[in-house]
């Protein structure tokens, strides 16, 4: 097992990753405030983990909630259920919340316990590639509205993050893949190095070889938990980590949420990103061309919808909704090279037009 640490002084918490780690009591107890603990899951993941999470909670109360699966529920409605269980079962504020699924469920079950009496413990025990390397890490919590990702939610950091790698040997394909986007992401806009590696060993992790795998999650952990330890709540720095999203969340909302995966959002807007670094003279054709190998040998999608399913004022009108907007601009992550990349709303309206318009 290694362990990793987020530090963030007093509340600071510990990232563990191995093998098997589900059902290890002892593990997790120390995190664990009072006595009574809900597991908060979905339909597709509570057959394959709930039984082995529960062994992990046997010395304490537990239940548990299974909410339906998928991104379109990732809503308000969805989140009241957890309110319902909690309110209805008399859960007090020393209760303790687990997060046992993939990002949804932990942005929802992260957002349940920030509101939940005003606040109580949560454990994220992340079960997808992409929960693993990001959404687990770092106290972002929240829900989508109609208009916009994430639009409602709150910093609310975990007790402990417990990866059992083990848990991705039945996720599918396609899951993997949108995971790597995320992983590629941590490369392009601050470890070239890591960038490199990707290059020598992606087809690894698409067998799911596990000590490639457990490399590229400890090394995107330590990625964001190293940006997160010095910009908790996004004051600048952490606004990398949204690089590719601001086009992909209006991809993801835009076509219906749960038709586009988070992760594939963020491959095609990467690459819409990466096409308006190049059209402003920061990245070379032959950088392009490096970027959009990676994504494609990762089995993810380097364009966006086309123009009749998503037109370029469909882009603009949710982009300007994204929570980066400062008076009206919008401020995107550019890259300057691999590995180094920066927020700017300081650019030619013309050129993110074209970028929409060219990059199809
Ligand atoms: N909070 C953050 O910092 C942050 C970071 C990145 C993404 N996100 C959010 O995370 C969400 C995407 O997360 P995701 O990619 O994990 O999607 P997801 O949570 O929808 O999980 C993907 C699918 O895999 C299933 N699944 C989960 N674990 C499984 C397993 N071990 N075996 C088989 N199936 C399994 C799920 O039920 C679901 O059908 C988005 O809502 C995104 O906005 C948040
Ligand atoms: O942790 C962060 O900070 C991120 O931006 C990670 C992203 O991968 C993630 O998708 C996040 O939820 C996006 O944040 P948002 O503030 O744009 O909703
Ligand atoms: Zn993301």
């Amino acid at each position: 097992m290694k362990t990793l640490t987020v530090e963030l002084g007093d509340r600071s918490y510990p990232i563990f990753i191995g093998q098997g780690l589900m059902g290890d009591a002892e593990l997790v107890k120390p995190y664990v405030k009072g006595q009574q603990v809900l597991i908060v899951t979905n339909t597709t993941v509570a057959p394959l983990y709930l039984e082995k999470c529960k062994q992990a909670f046997a010395d304490f109360n537990v239940q548990s909630v299974v909410l339906p699966d998928g991104e379109e529920y990732k809503n308000l409605e969805t989140l009241n259920l957890v309110f319902d269980e909690l309110i209805g079962k008399r859960f007090d504020r020393s209760c303790t919340l687990i997060a046992l699924g993939g990002g949804v469920i932990g942005d929802m079950t992260g957002f349940a316990a920030a509101a939940f009496q005003r606040g109580v413990n949560f454990i994220q025990m992340p079960t997808t590639l992409l929960s693993q390397v990001d959404s687990s890490v770092g106290g972002k919590t929240g829900v989508n509205h109609p208009l916009g990702k994430n639009m409602i939610g709150a910093f609310h950091q975990p007790e402990c993050v417990v990866i059992d790698t083990e848990t991705l040997n039945t996720l599918e394909d396609r899951q993997l893949s949108a995971g790597l986007a995320e992983v590629i992401k941590y490369g392009l806009i601050q470890d070239p190095e890591f960038f490199e590696w990707l290059e020598a060993n992606i087809e690894k992790l698409l067998a799911r070889e596990p000590e490639a795998l457990a490399y590229a999650i400890e090394r995107s952990c330590q990625d964001k938990a190293d940006i997160v330890a010095k910009d908790e709540k996004e004051a600048g720095l952490r606004a990398l980590f949204n690089l590719g999203h601001t086009f992909g969340h209006a991809i993801e909302a835009g076509m219906g949420y749960g038709k586009w995966l988070h992760g594939e959002g963020v491959s095609a807007g990467s690459m819409q990103a990466v096409y308006m670094s190049k059209l402003l003279g920061n990245l070379t054709q032959a950088d392009e061309t490096r970027i959009q190998a990676l994504f494609e040998r990762a089995k993810l999608p380097i364009l966006p919808p086309s123009v009749a399913e998503m037109s370029n004022d469909k882009f603009l009108g949710l982009m300007a909704g994204d929570k980066k907007v400062q008076a009206g601009t919008i401020r995107l992550v550019l890259l300057k090279s691999i590995g180094q990349a920066y927020v700017t709303g300081d650019y030619p309206q013309e050129l993110l037009e074209k970028t929409l318009t060219d990059w199809r």
